[in-house]
This record gives C-alpha cells, structure tokens and sequence, in this order.
C-alpha cells in the first residue's frame, strides 16, 4: 500500500461477480459506467474510466462526473466486436480543491494572499508536468502565474481566479498524484447486434418434403426459407442435422423400440454414416448444406444448428474413446437422463474423464468445423448437464476467433444454475417464460430478469413452446390464447422464437393429459405440415415481426417497464428507445375468453412528456388511432375479436408555426 493514496473506490457498476465474468453489451452500445468514489477530509477529487479494446495496447481515458453521495459516472462507446476491459482511478486534485477554496474566500473578503503562491506553485507543477502543453496555454499559465507572485493590485490577481479560462488550463492539464487505480480489469463482452435481437423459428428439415411423402432435404429447407421470410423471421433453428443411431432408435411417441422405418430422434446423434461432423444422409449433402447457408443469408436469415453433445450407441467415439463414456461395474455404459425423462437411445460424455483434455478439444472442433461451414448461431442442447468450466473455455476459445458467433443455452433448470451457463458465455438463455401466464408471475418473473443483476450478463429468449414443451396453458387456447403467448414472447423480450408449425397451426393435443410433450411429435417422425391451412396464425406473426422491426423500441429488453392498470386480467408495460423517440405501449388480455376494460396509468413524464399532455396511440395491429390525454385512459380488450393492444406512442410536437403534428 502507498501510504499517500486517500482516496478509495468502491462498488464498481456494472459487474458480474466482482468482475469475475464479463458484462454484455452490443456493437453501438454507450456503457455507463459508476462508482462510489471517497476520501478523508473535503478536498475535491478527478475520476476515470480506463478502457481499452481487448487488442488496443493504450488506455484511453473516460473523465467521471460526481452524480450525488460520492456516486461517480462515466460512459464509453462500443465500437467494435469483441472484449473491452475497464477500471476506475482516481486522485486528490489540489488545484480544484485550491481553486473551490479560494472563491469561498474571496466571496468571504478574508486574505488570500499566501493562497496566491499556492496557486502560483500548482501552476508550476503542472508546466513541469505537461511539458509537451501547447505553447499559448504554457504562456498564459506563466502569465497567471507571475500575476501570482507579484505585488499586483488584488482586484487584478482575482481576476485571473475568477477568469473561467484558468480553471479550464489548469483541469485540461491535471497533476494526478497519488493515484488509486482498482487492479481489476472488469471485461465487457461486445457481441452484434442480433444478439440482443433475433427472432426465432424453428423446424425440422425432414418434414419439409413439400408432398409429405419423403425424408424432407436441405433442398426443401431453401424452398421453405420465403415463407420463413414472409413471416419476417431472422434465425431459422435446426435440430440436428447429424446421422442418427439404429441401436436403441425412440419410435413414435417415444417409444423406447422403434418400428423398421421409423426415422428415430434427431437428438441421438451419431451412425455408421459418421457424428457430430457429419450429415444425415437423407438431408444431403455438405454443398447442399452450404448453399443453405447461403440462400438464407441472401434473404437475411441465419441458420442456427443444434449442438448436442451426446452419442447414440452407434456414434463413432463410443468405439474410438470409449475413455469419455461413463462404465459400468458390468462393463454396460448408462444412458442419458434429465430427471423425469429418460434418454434411452443416447450415452452422455463423462466430463470427469481422465482424457477430458482430448474430449474438450474434440468438442470445440466440433464447433469450428461448423463454423468453417459458415454457422455464427448455435443453440446448444442441455448444457447444464456438462461441465460449466468446459463451457466457459470452449465459449473465450471459440470467440478469440470468431466474436461473431452466438451461443443459445437450452437450459431450462435451476435459476442459479441457467445464470451460470449465461456467465460462462452463453449469448441468450430459454427462460421460464414458457410457464408463466398470471399477471403477477410475468410481472415478478420480467422484473427479476430486467431490474436484477440478471441484467447484465442474462439475455433471455422468449419461446411459448418448443417441441418439448406443450405447456398447459397452449393445451387449452383458443387463437386468442396463441395470440396472447405470441405477442407476450415478442414484446415482452427482444429475443424471441417459436417451434414453426406447431405454433402457427395450433397443434395442441398433449400425449397425455397432465404432460408437456406433444402428441405424435415431430421428435420422433416425420410431419406433413399444411403451411396453407386457413386457421393458421402467419399472417399476424408476419405483423408481429414487422412490428418489431420497425420499432426500435422493441429490438431492446432492459426498457420494459411495466404500468399499473386496475383488472387484473390485464397486463400493460411499455419499452422505448435509449432516446425515448420510438415508444410502445402493450396491453393484453391474459383471459382468452372474455371481454375485460381497465384504467392504465402511463407515467407521462418519464417518457419525456407533460402529464397533462395530449397523444396520440396507435394500435399497430388493428390500425386504430386514440387520442389520449394525461396519464390515465381507459381501455378494453375483446379476445375474440383481438386479445391485445400494440400502441405506438405518438407525441405531440409543437411547430414554430403553432401546429401541432405528432411524431
Ligand atoms: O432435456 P431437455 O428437456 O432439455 O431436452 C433437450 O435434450 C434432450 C436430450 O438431447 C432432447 O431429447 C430428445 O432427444 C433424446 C435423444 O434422442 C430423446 O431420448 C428424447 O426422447 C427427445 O425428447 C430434447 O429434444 C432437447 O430439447
């Protein structure tokens, strides 16, 4: 410890762990960043922010401004993809303090002479310090400084006090003694854009055969990409792709024996065809798969590809490195579980491994392989049931290389535990959402995912449903209740997706009453989807996802906030842009049954507005205009004609020439 340094730096925001894991930012994104900042006595103090791009051999310097309570702030810019490192210093600065003194003195009439000389001696030490300091500002210090030290009349020497332009010399040429610097560098990880907004489907290749009467194909899949398109979706997700396992094969309904012919699960990854580097033969072939790529991304989607880090018993590294599978006693290896369910056709890896090294570097090739293919987006199947540390070195490894690529974690486990995956370095999380439905479970759950620590590092992705997941309340739902869970998903978080076909066909019969899992799911054979059927909900998800598009107000999570309104059926919340220029007001009904109205308060003023102010909202799915004024308005929702509200919030603007339009 330097025994000089007085000033002390604390609880440096944002951080996740004390700076253990790195926060998440996007590209563009304006980090703002805060400390408690403090020392002994009442000198005034100068703060910092050091920050740096991970490749940047300088420091560049963020002045921090006194907010209130010791609170100190500054704000960066993110401009490039990849790590940034920030820490906080800070110093005693002797001429600010002088300099606040001495106009408390002068104010107060009392003799400042000796105060003069001191002022004179600052002055010298910051010429001896800056000696490179443009010549004017080197002369005019001297200047002051002679001033100082001579018999001048006093009403001259104040002068030069009071004159703001040797307060602003004497602050653009600090003297930092004594500094205290935190010796941590906080990381920031800097991902693009469509990690913070991405809007999801996802399907299964084999059944797109456009007849229904054949294995569908990579072929099929490009066929299909305009009407993923028309529905203004930008990730289309894939299960696996990979050769799938004959031994212990799941038949329809998850039966653990699968009759002749019988497709098996995608997730049982591995044949004599090859594993987790190759194709099912029935999808095709690696050129067709890369022109996939490629079409999609001429229409601005992105394959997303399933990683499941698994075998069945016919994958090759049960043969090559029977060392990364758990035996046992009787020499049989045990079968894949997630308490209830049961993965017979499959065998986990064992992360306790002695070769783990080998079977670590094995499953990041597995990664760059397909990244050499062209994918940037990963959903990652189960990750919690591997090891935390392997995520988070195969993630920092893979993003040296390629800080482009996107990991989503299907975690849906403990709370604890789908954080920790998210500090490890998963880009997106699934999330709870799937299973809350009453106003006061989205309200709780939205509040802990936006307003907790969760912000900084959690990104959670909305999905009503998945091929794993019929939840109850779908089960149930009429097209209003779809409706509902879409528009929730898709307002509610800017990362959003939906299981395809289900989803927009409603397909709601439960393999049992009491569970989760479809009837005849797709996991287990091959579907022949009627994309065109009239009941079908594409046309208000295309809306949806025009909707999101064109607000940006959307395109983030951290701004929601949610608005009181007096029927509990009812649930309002807001988002808007950083600059409060594009805001959206929700309101859905969570009965999809009944006509229900309330009373919404819509804070005017922290949206920039008069609370007495007249607005403009415009219902972007119905088309309807209101005229709204203050901050309390009523309104009703009829699920059967529509179970939801997306208002554009306009303001009014006031012209010089005294007309008002609004925004
Ligand atoms: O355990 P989760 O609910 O998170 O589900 C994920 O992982 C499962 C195992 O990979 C996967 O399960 C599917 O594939 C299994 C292996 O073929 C099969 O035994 C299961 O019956 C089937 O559901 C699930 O789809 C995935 O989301």
């Amino acid at each position: 410890m330097n025994g000089q340094q007085r000033v002390f730096i604390e609880n440096i925001q944002p951080q996740v762990n004390c700076g253990d894991f790195p926060v998440k930012r996007v590209i563009g994104d304006t980090i703002k960043v805060s400390a408690d900042i403090y020392c002994d006595s009442h000198d005034v103090l100068s703060a910092e922010v050091l920050h740096k791009f991970k490749v940047d051999k300088e420091w560049k310097a963020a002045e921090m401004e006194f907010v209130i309570n010791d609170k100190w702030k500054a704000e960066f810019t993110l401009d490039s993809i990849g790590s940034y490192f920030y820490t906080v210093r800070a110093w005693v600065d002797h001429f600010k303090s002088w300099h606040r003194d001495i106009l408390k003195k002068i104010d107060a009439q009392v003799d400042i002479d000796v105060d003069l000389q001191i002022g004179a001696n600052l002055i010298q030490e910051a010429l001896e310090e800056h000696e490179t300091m443009a010549e004017k500002e080197a002369a005019f210090l001297k200047k002051v400084q002679k001033e100082f030290n001579s018999d001048a009349v006093w009403e001259k020497k104040i002068g030069s006090v009071l004159d703001g332009k040797l307060y602003r010399t004497m602050v653009k040429y600090p003297v930092k003694q004594h500094v205290s610097q935190i010796e941590k560098n906080y990381e920031i990880t800097v991902d693009r854009k469509r990690a913070s907004f991405s809007s999801w489907y996802e399907v299964f290749p084999r059944s797109l055969n456009p007849y229904g009467e054949k294995h569908g194909t990579f072929k099929d899949v490009i066929d299909f990409l305009p009407y993923v398109s028309e529905l203004g979706f930008d990730v289309l997700y894939l299960p696996p792709v990979h050769p799938i396992g004959e031994t212990k094969r799941k038949g329809k309904n998850n039966s653990v024996t699968a009759q002749p012919g019988e497709p098996g699960s995608p997730w049982a990854i591995g044949g004599k065809e090859g594993g987790h580097k190759s194709i099912h033969p029935q999808l095709g072939i690696m050129d067709e798969f890369s022109e996939l790529i490629k079409k999609a991304e001429e229409k601005g989607i992105e394959i997303a590809m399933d990683i499941a880090f698994q075998c069945s018993p016919d994958h090759p590294w049960v043969k090559e490195h029977p060392e990364w599978f758990r035996h046992r006693p009787d020499g049989s290896l045990q079968y894949a579980e997630n308490p209830p369910k049961k993965y017979e056709d499959i065998y986990p890896l064992n992360f306790e491994s002695d070769d783990w090294k080998n079977l670590w570097e094995e499953l990041k090739s597995v990664f760059l392989f397909w990244i050499d293919k062209g994918v940037k987006i990963f959903r990652v199947d189960n990750p919690h049931t591997k090891s935390f540390n392997f995520w988070g070195w195969a993630i920092s490894e893979i993003k040296k290389e390629h800080p482009d690529v996107i990991f989503l974690a299907e975690a849906f486990t403990r709370p604890k535990v789908m954080y920790n995956l998210a500090k490890q370095g998963f880009t997106q999380s699934y999330t709870y959402f799937t299973w809350r439905n009453s106003k006061y479970e989205l309200e709780t759950y939205l509040n802990e995912l936006v307003n907790s620590k969760a912000r900084e590092f959690f990104r959670p992705n909305f999905w009503p449903n998945t091929p794993d997941i019929l939840p109850e309340f779908l089960q149930v739902a009429n097209r209003a209740g779809y409706i509902q869970r879409l528009t929730l998903a898709a307002t509610l978080s800017s990362n959003y997706g939906i299981y395809g076909p289900a989803f927009e066909l409603m397909e709601n019969e439960p393999a049992a009453p009491g569970k989760e899992e479809y009837l005849n799911s797709e996991k287990y054979e091959i579907k022949n989807w009627n994309f065109d059927d009239p009941k079908s909900l594409r046309k208000i998800i295309a809306r949806m996802n025009q909707i999101r598009h064109e607000n940006t107000a959307l395109q983030n999570t951290h701004s929601l906030k949610f608005h009181k309104i007096d029927n509990d059926a009812l649930v309002c919340y807001s988002k808007a842009s950083d600059d409060l220029s594009n805001i959206i007001l929700v309101v859905v009904t969570l009965d999809p049954h009944h006509t229900h109205s309330g009373w919404l308060h819509f804070p005017l003023k922290e949206f920039g507005m008069h609370e007495h102010d007249s607005y403009q909202v415009h219902d972007l799915i119905s088309g309807a205009h209101f005229l709204w004024s203050g901050e309390h308005n009523f309104v009703e929702l009829d699920p059967g004609v529509m179970p939801v509200h997306i208002f554009k919030v306009r303001k009014k603007v006031r012209t010089e020439r005294d007309f008002d339009y609004f925004m």
